[in-house]
């Protein structure tokens, strides 16, 4: 009987679970939706028993579409978007949606804890400025708005650990994802109970830290039931989504790159020593020893979903008939616009803003507008604004001493050619993509192989199962028009910084 491995990737727009052999070929796939929720403006949460009915779904969806048993499954690796903070009472139930990566609502927490602690104390120990974004304040949120809920929090999860709590009933917390509280030490990858105190994040409320790849227990009877597994299945602690999409893009040495078009847009820049700056994102890879130099925006492949969503009821429609679908449409319609969109310039800022410039009250914009303007210009633009985010994110990274010579792309928004190449022309740096919907899920089973010991390394891992699906080469005949387009970019939002602010938004 053929042994395969399980991935589970709690992504923003849905869960994909994802079944391959040990040579990393897909041997079935499945995805669940679900919602986030916006009730206010600058909040955005998701309720994680959604994503664990989703993923149940979705597991017995895999198993019976390719015909797999559940005893076939040697381990279950998770992975799962950033900063959630799920409080959990004793007997495992969720307390309350979770504001997830894109919410700001804790902004003046922020602003507060920075000036009492020191901004700088906070990024010395935990590599990472303290930004509304991340888990920290989400916590402390919970204890000045929702007392009665923070009261009877037990443990606080990330996304991944989550799903892996219902498989397995184990409160745990792995270490890629431990860059989310500002009480984690970068340089040690513990728990830090000083600085935990002075920000008011108890030790007790946080789960011991286990390395990513470690087996953390066996699928219970209950979950059994709920998701169809076979009982004493081995799940690992498993990992943030940007690290497993950068392990499964093959992104394992020093220097070499994964750039990232999920619902959120961005890159990570492997690394083997310490390397932190204020502007940009640093977590632990989900490889022992590595760390990740992240950017990342808000809208990223979420532009294009919101697009699609906001005005593409004809492209639906015409997609049903020629069967496709309405995002190929739009990536045809793009194509027919000039590189620099004719002047119509985008800010992503879709959520407040993430790196480098860390605004919660930036808001998106498309600037340059005039009568001769389509559709498909503001589709063009949308994926020139999402590069050149891409392209500041680097330039801050490079800055800081992070040097990349080529990317490796990863999530839904490299499965567009026209995307990809725009990427590459704006940033000038090739772009390998090795696959575009599963180096996520393979990031996760990788994980679980190295776990339960199918591979000996992750050396082994990558070599077996990263394959280059295309490539693309920076077209300097563009690069004019894109440069003039970046210095508007960048002039729009120092324009506009202070009017932003008066508009609302959080
Ligand atoms: N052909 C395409 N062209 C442009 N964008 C695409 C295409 N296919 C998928 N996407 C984008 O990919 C995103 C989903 O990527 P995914 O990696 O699945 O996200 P997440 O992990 O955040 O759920 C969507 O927001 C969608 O806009
Ligand atoms: O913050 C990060 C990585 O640090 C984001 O990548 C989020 O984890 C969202 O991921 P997607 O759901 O968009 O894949």
């Amino acid at each position: 009987m053929e042994q395969y491995l399980l991935g589970i990737d709690i992504g923003t727009s849905a869960c994909k679970i994802a079944v391959f052999n040990r040579e990393g070929e897909v041997i079935a796939t499945a995805n669940g939706d679900y919602p986030v929720y916006y009730p206010h403006p600058g909040w955005a949460e998701q309720n994680p028993d959604e994503w664990w009915t989703a993923v149940c779904g979705a597991i017995k969806e895999i198993l019976q579409k390719g015909s797999i048993l559940p005893e076939q499954i040697a381990g279950v690796g998770i992975d799962g978007q950033s900063w959630s903070a799920i409080p959990m009472d004793k007997d495992g139930n969720v307390l309350t949606n979770t504001p997830i990566w894109m919410d700001t609502r804790a902004a003046d927490i922020c602003e507060e804890l920075n000036e009492k602690i020191g901004a700088d104390n906070i990024f010395q120990l935990s590599g990472n400025s303290l930004q509304p974004s991340y888990s920290t304040a989400k916590i402390i949120w919970y204890q000045r708005n929702l007392p009665d809920v923070y009261e009877r929090t037990y443990k606080v999860l990330q996304s991944n650990s989550y799903i892996a709590y219902r498989l397995t009933g184990e409160f745990t917390q792995e270490l890629s994802q431990g860059y989310g509280l500002h009480c984690f030490d970068m340089r040690t990858g513990t728990w830090n109970e000083d600085m935990g105190k002075k920000l008011g994040i108890p030790k007790e409320l946080l789960p011991d830290i286990y390395p990513c790849h470690e087996v953390v227990g066996t699928v219970t009877s209950k979950a059994s039931r709920e998701c169809g597994l076979a009982v004493g299945t081995p799940v690992v602690a498993g990992g943030l989504d940007a690290a497993c999409g950068t392990l499964g893009a093959g992104v394992i040495h020093p220097g070499e790159t994964q750039e990232q078009g999920g619902q959120a847009g961005g890159m990570s820049i492997c690394t083997d020593t310490y390397k932190a700056d204020p502007r940009l994102i640093l977590s632990y890879h989900v490889i022992p020893g590595h760390w990740l130099l992240q950017g990342g925006t808000t809208g990223g492949g979420g532009v294009m979903r919101w697009l699609e969503k906001q005005f593409g009821d004809y492209e639906r429609e015409e997609g049903k008939r020629q069967g496709k679908n309405s995002l190929v449409l739009f990536n045809e319609m793009a194509e027919m616009v000039a590189p620099g969109s004719d002047g119509l310039v985008f800010l992503p800022y879709m959520s407040g803003e993430r790196s480098p410039i860390w605004d919660p009250n930036a808001k998106g914009v498309f600037y340059g507008l005039d009568f001769s303007k389509t559709k498909a210009h503001f589709i063009r633009s949308a994926m020139e604004g999402v590069a050149y985010s891409l392209k500041h994110n680097l330039d801050a990274a490079k800055e800081a001493g992070a040097e990349v010579s080529v990317l490796r792309s990863m999530g839904g928004s490299a499965n567009s050619l026209l995307w990809t190449q725009i990427k590459s022309d704006i940033t000038g740096k090739p772009i390998i993509v090795p696959s575009s919907d599963t180096a996520t899920t393979l990031g996760a089973v990788i994980l679980a192989g190295v776990g339960v010991g199918m591979y000996k390394d992750f050396e082994e891992a990558v070599a077996l199962t990263v394959e280059n699906k295309r490539s693309h080469e920076p077209n300097l005949q563009n690069a004019q028009a894109y440069e003039k387009n970046y210095q508007v970019y960048l002039e729009l939002y120092h324009n506009l910084k202070e009017t932003m602010k008066k508009t609302g938004g959080r």
